[in-house]
């Protein structure tokens, strides 16, 4: 607990006056609470046994102030330690997803999209009762405990002794309930987030799950999740709300020792029935901060299970570190020299030795799995080599900075990304929106005409997935998207797969256009559409066999020859 208060202090120091407001409602309602217990002793023992008149006046009032002091305090004091919550895990949310941003691609691949979506919702939002409710309410209820505290000594230090003799007790079985409240919070969170997980599953492949009518089989499957986390929300339940009851049985033991010893004190009048009751009423008021208090800690277990699993996220860094150098004002080759890459273990890519110089459109062909996407990879700096070198003119690909590299390469895959905005945002996606270059780019890509036609040319809007285009139509924009950057280098990986013949021989058409003043690199299953590559360079399992034209590979290359054959049969 200790370390979470540390971590997150340094947040507050933003918040001086928040918190100094926020200090003054929660003394109100401390001595609020004091105050209604001191209250009973002039109400007892002067306005019921001495009768006096004035007192009969002033205790309502008194009491209309007291209550009044506490309404308005803990108003006060919510409005701030709220404001200062919600702003602090404002900020922790923006950190953390600038941290899970700077995160290598691996780490998104082997990470479920909704379990990171859980982090920086479910996670974050246990941690924001903790940082503003939970250590208001702890202060809060200190400082009431104290006030009654004081309240219960001045009536009776010696009833005060029987009266407070219990708690101690308390402290053991109130740290075993909250140490098991811990675990099951962490628990629970995992649940959290398998749930959020594969309900992004579900809902990402909605598609296939409808078109195999697995709807059934894939309720089930969250249907189990679903239960998983009832089932440990309950034993939270159960757990938690232990602390109540024991609470109270402590308190009946103490308010029993107290109303026997401090009742005789009033039988044998050393003692005013004023005194007693207004103590008696300050303990029983008392027990109440009390139970709060422990109830707080126990949810404190639940943040601070939530902030480690957000710490391991932390404890991940980035391992594709960014150089220093610009890319070269004119890239004349890329230069792969003996390279390797592996994934973990895996070797991917091996003796990887090819040379892609200004203006060709290199073609990477091969067998599913031979390592074209993963060359790519490596272009983009996705991944890094594991041995050999990737050279940009001389320059080291691992000296460029990577801001600067991915500025001037542009990828078109089969699968097109639209975002919910107009056409002209989504193909100045991530530059400065310029009219006429968005104009310039439609048009390269043959994209304009069906544009212009649109209900608000340019400025239609599209949605997420692209439906009010067809397959060809959403892949133009894509190709205009990736050339309104003017990149050096544009890489096609399977750009055309996915289209029917007429839309396939557009595309293209308009990637042969395209290819002047950079370097080109395209993936293709069809060998149709790389026809007029200046250089094929052949995958099989992870090398690259043979390189040349397709004429030379159609008389040397027994693997393209075998491709060749299989595409044409
Ligand atoms: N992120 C990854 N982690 C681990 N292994 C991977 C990863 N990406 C690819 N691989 C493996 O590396 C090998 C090469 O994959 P790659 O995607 O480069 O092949 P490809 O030639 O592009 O195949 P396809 O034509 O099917 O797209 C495959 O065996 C694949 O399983």
């Amino acid at each position: 607990m200790k370390d979470f208060f540390k971590y997150y202090l340094p947040y507050y120091k933003d918040y001086k006056l928040k918190i100094f407001f926020a200090l003054i409602g929660i003394v109100g309602v401390a001595a609020g609470s004091a105050g209604l217990a001191y209250i009973v002793k002039p109400l007892l023992d002067q306005v019921f046994i001495e009768k006096d008149q004035q007192m009969l006046y002033i205790v309502p009032v008194l009491l209309i102030a007291v209550q009044t002091a506490q309404g308005v305090g803990k108003y006060i004091q919510i409005y701030y330690t709220s404001y200062i919550g919600q702003d602090i895990i404002r900020i922790v949310r923006d950190k953390l997803l600038a941290h899970i941003l700077t995160l290598d691609i691996d780490f998104f691949q082997k990470k479920h999209g909704g379990e990171l979506i859980s982090r920086v919702t479910n996670d974050i939002n246990k941690i924001q009762s903790a940082v503003s409710s939970q250590i208001a309410g702890m202060i809060r209820e200190i400082l009431t405990i104290i006030a009654l505290i004081g309240v219960v000594i001045y009536q009776s230090a010696e009833l005060a002794f029987y009266g407070l003799v219990v708690m101690p007790l308390a402290i053991y079985p109130l740290t075993v309930l909250a140490k098991k409240m811990k675990k099951l919070s962490f628990k629970s969170q995992e649940k959290a987030s398998d749930i959020t997980s594969h309900l992004s599953e579900i809902f990402n492949n909605v598609e296939i799950i409808k078109a195999n009518s697995t709807e059934k089989t894939e309720l089930e499957k969250f249907e189990k999740h679903n239960k998983k986390f009832f089932d440990i929300n309950i034993k939270s339940v159960k757990t938690s709300e232990l602390t109540s009851p024991l609470m109270e049985f402590l308190g009946a033991i103490a308010a029993a020792i107290v109303i026997v010893y401090g009742g005789s004190l009033v039988i044998k009048g050393e003692m005013t029935t004023g005194t007693f009751m207004s103590f008696i009423a300050a303990l029983f008021m008392l027990y109440a901060p009390i139970k709060r208090l422990s109830t707080i800690y126990n949810k404190l277990q639940s943040a601070i299970a939530a902030h480690e699993r957000i710490l391991t996220v932390y404890e991940i860094k980035p391992t594709i570190l960014t150089g220093e150098q610009n890319i070269p004002q004119k890239v004349e080759s890329i230069e792969f020299k003996d390279v390797e890459l592996k994934y973990e273990d895996f070797v991917a890519l091996k003796n990887i030795n090819l040379t892609a110089k200004l203006g060709e459109k290199v073609a990477l062909v091969g067998d599913s799995g031979g390592g074209k996407s993963s060359l790519i990879n490596l272009i983009i700096r996705f991944y890094d080599t594991s041995k050999g070198q990737i050279l940009f003119n001389n320059t080291c690909l691992r000296d460029i900075c990577i801001k600067d590299l991915r500025k001037n390469i542009s990828v078109v895959t089969q699968r097109v990304y639209i975002f919910n905005d107009t056409v002209a945002a989504n193909v100045a996606y991530g530059e400065e929106l310029n009219e006429e270059k968005v104009i310039e780019a439609l048009k390269q890509a043959h994209a304009y005409d069906f544009v212009k036609d649109m209900e608000n040319g340019i400025y239609t809007t599209l949605d997420e997935f692209g439906t009010n285009l067809s397959g060809g139509q959403r892949q133009r924009i894509a190709i205009a998207r990736a050339l309104y950057k003017n990149p050096q280098i544009l890489i096609l990986d399977e750009a055309t797969s996915a289209l029917d013949n007429e839309s396939e021989s557009i595309i293209s058409e308009v990637i042969d256009e395209v290819c002047q003043n950079r370097i080109t690199f395209v993936i293709a299953h069809r060998l149709s559409t790389i026809k007029n590559a200046d250089k094929i360079a052949v995958f099989k399992k992870g090398e690259i066999v043979c390189v040349g034209s397709e004429e030379e590979l159609l008389n040397n290359c027994k693997e393209y020859q075998r491709l060749y054959n299989l595409a044409n049969i």
